[in-house]
């Protein structure tokens, strides 16, 4: 935002934003792409972390490179030096509670994040922070100041958000919503975390408002329900999704494609089936040999990106587990399937024409991204929002089929399963409808977010709003 005249012919410092993310890579990221839209618009922007949170974030983001972008500026705060376990593939759930010393050494950015809001507050005419709903502190600090506002940015889906709200209200009746036995958030997080939302409670009614990713295509009924006062307590909403683009360009990776795009060039259309499990998964040994088998048997084309869930400090440098595929597997697969190992380009291998597919655990990144390319996925929920990211995607928008049910979650999960569902979705008259429903959603998502959209006015409100 270009500087103004205020009514005495005085320069007025712009307003600036500062945007606070939590340190898990499926939420630095959503905050990153939000960066980038508000960028746009000429507010600087101040995005601030521990310096391998922040170096991940930029490491990591697809789409477009944030360092071509100038008024995006990142500012490394100091962390205490935190341990940085790897996963445990054997652990009773597979919540990823390895994460938890990164996500506590976090919490003590508030010192430098609050000097630095002051130092901000006397140049400004206006700060605007924007915080993960996890790190909602920031609304306490922000409310400390004089000329500082806050709003969290939700990192689920409305349904998911409307669920663990409904649940904690006591569960009212309500005429407009079929309520099903599956929305619980039952066996879906460890106690630690559990005790990380609710401190966050009496920060969240500090902020000045909600942002959203997601769109009123996807789930327009949650995000009104979710407008309704005993829900948001009045504040004002703006479903700005999706974050990721959709369109991609300028990527960090054009010049360096990563071979798996290069293979996906020589398929059919809509042929290939992606499996992914995000940042956080981590399978123990026999499951791995199960998927292995299904994927083997259902005689798809496939890529799958085998690894475990991100260490708290990916560039700590410690040894990685490498998982163990039967005897002969890579060579048997050679020509059909591509395991990847390393970090997988995901929006571009679901943006690729040849992509007819994606078995994924339903992380919100992984939907969003999915559905705003218009491919229908084989859900295998894991923890944490997943099951009912499913239960959106399965039930409400029909845009996929499930593997196996959450109550099922303790039990191995076998390959005659996992083939069952790949083929429902890859080779049936069902799978045909649901691709068919995905693209149409897929092409109804994208135009949310350009001219006229439904996000895009959301967007802009909430621009004009911060700018008034
Ligand atoms: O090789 C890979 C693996 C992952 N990704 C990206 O990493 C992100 C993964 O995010 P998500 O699909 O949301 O999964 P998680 O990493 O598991 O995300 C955590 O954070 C999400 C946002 O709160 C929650 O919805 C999930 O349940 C929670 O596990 C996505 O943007 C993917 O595109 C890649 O680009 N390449």
């Amino acid at each position: 935002m270009d500087q103004q005249l205020d009514q005495n012919g005085l320069k007025e410092a712009p307003v600036v934003m500062v945007m606070v993310p939590f340190p898990a890579q499926g939420h630095l990221n959503q905050i990153l792409h939000f960066s980038r839209l508000i960028s746009a618009f000429g507010i600087p922007v101040h995005y601030v972390g521990s310096a391998t949170h922040n170096r991940q974030a930029k490491d990591r983001v697809h789409g477009w490179d944030p360092l071509t972008i100038s008024n995006i500026h990142f500012h490394d705060f100091p962390i205490p030096p935190f341990l940085t376990p790897p996963p445990n593939p054997h652990a009773p759930y597979r919540f990823p509670a390895h994460l938890q010393p990164a996500w506590d050494a976090s919490s003590q950015i508030r010192e430098p994040l609050l000097a630095f809001l002051r130092s901000l507050s006397l140049t400004s005419r206006r700060i605007v922070v924007v915080h993960d709903s996890l790190m909602a502190f920031a609304a306490e600090d922000a409310a400390s100041l004089p000329n500082a506002e806050a709003y969290a940015l939700n990192m689920i889906s409305a349904f998911g958000i409307f669920t663990y709200i409904w649940e904690m209200i006591g569960k009212p009746t309500m005429p407009e919503i079929v309520i099903t036995n599956d929305m619980s958030f039952e066996g879906c997080f460890t106690d630690e975390i559990e005790s990380l939302f609710s401190r966050q409670l009496d920060f969240l009614k500090l902020d000045s408002g909600n942002l959203y990713n997601t769109c009123r295509s996807i789930e327009g009924k949650f995000i009104d329900i979710l407008g309704e006062e005993k829900f948001s307590g009045n504040k004002r909403n703006w479903a700005v999704g999706p974050l990721n683009p959709v369109v991609l360009s300028g990527s960090k990776y054009s010049n360096q494609r990563h071979e798996c795009l290069e293979w996906l060039d020589k398929q059919e259309p809509r042929s290939v089936l992606y499996i992914s499990f995000g940042s956080t998964t981590t399978m123990p040994d026999d499951q791995i040999i199960e998927l292995a088998i299904g994927l083997e048997r259902s005689n798809q084309m496939f890529i799958w990106v085998l690894r475990d869930a991100d260490r708290g400090d990916i560039y700590a440098g410690e040894e990685v587990r490498k998982a163990q595929l039967p005897n002969g597997y890579e060579e048997r697969i050679d020509g059909v399937g591509l395991i990847v190992r390393d970090w997988a380009p995901q929006l571009e291998i679901l943006a690729h024409p040849s992509t007819g597919g994606f078995v994924s655990h339903c992380g919100w990144n992984s939907c969003i991204e999915s559905i705003s390319m218009g491919v229908p996925i084989v859900a295998w929920p894991m923890h944490s929002d997943q099951p009912m990211n499913t239960v959106l995607i399965t039930e409400i928008l029909r845009v996929g089929v499930i593997v196996r049910e959450w109550e099922q979650r303790d039990e191995l999960v076998s390959s005659a399963i996992i083939e069952n569902a790949i083929n429902k979705l890859m080779a049936s008259e069902e799978g045909e409808e649901m691709r068919k429903r995905a693209e149409e959603l897929g092409g109804a998502v994208r135009e949310s977010v350009f001219e006229g959209g439904t996000s895009r006015v959301d967007l802009e409100s909430f621009i004009a709003h911060i700018t008034r």
